[in-house]
């Protein structure tokens, strides 16, 4: 569903922009699954992501080493190589 056209517009797009308002159709975009076996390390995943992006973003620039890297569906999207980057320290 995450692909289908008829619910998420050029699926291939960064777009952040889809998920603002009442986002997704309920049931299309499922990361964690859904209903009663929905994944239940869903909120402590999604707090742990949020505080390593704060400090990614705020204590680094950082930029991609494959500029172009493929995603690939395995069957996650995920970047070939695994997404490296190098880290540039912001001054204190
Ligand atoms: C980005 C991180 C994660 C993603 C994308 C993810 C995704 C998923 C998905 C798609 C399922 C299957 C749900 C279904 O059958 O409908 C699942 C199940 C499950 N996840 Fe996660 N998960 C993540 C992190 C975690 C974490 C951090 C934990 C535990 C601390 C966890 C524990 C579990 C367990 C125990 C199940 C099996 C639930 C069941 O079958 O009743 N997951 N997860």
């Amino acid at each position: 569903t995450h692909r289908d056209h008829k619910f998420f517009p050029e699926p291939q797009k960064f777009d952040p922009s889809r998920f603002e308002g009442s986002g997704p159709a309920p049931y299309t975009y499922v990361p964690f699954g859904g209903g009663p076996r929905i994944c239940p390390g869903k909120d402590f995943a999604r707090l742990e992501i949020l505080v390593f992006m704060h400090h990614l973003v705020k204590r680094f620039r950082w930029e991609k080493l494959i500029p172009d890297e493929k995603i690939v569906n395995t069957p996650i999207a995920n970047p070939e190589k695994g997404l490296p980057i190098r880290l540039f320290p912001h001054e204190a």
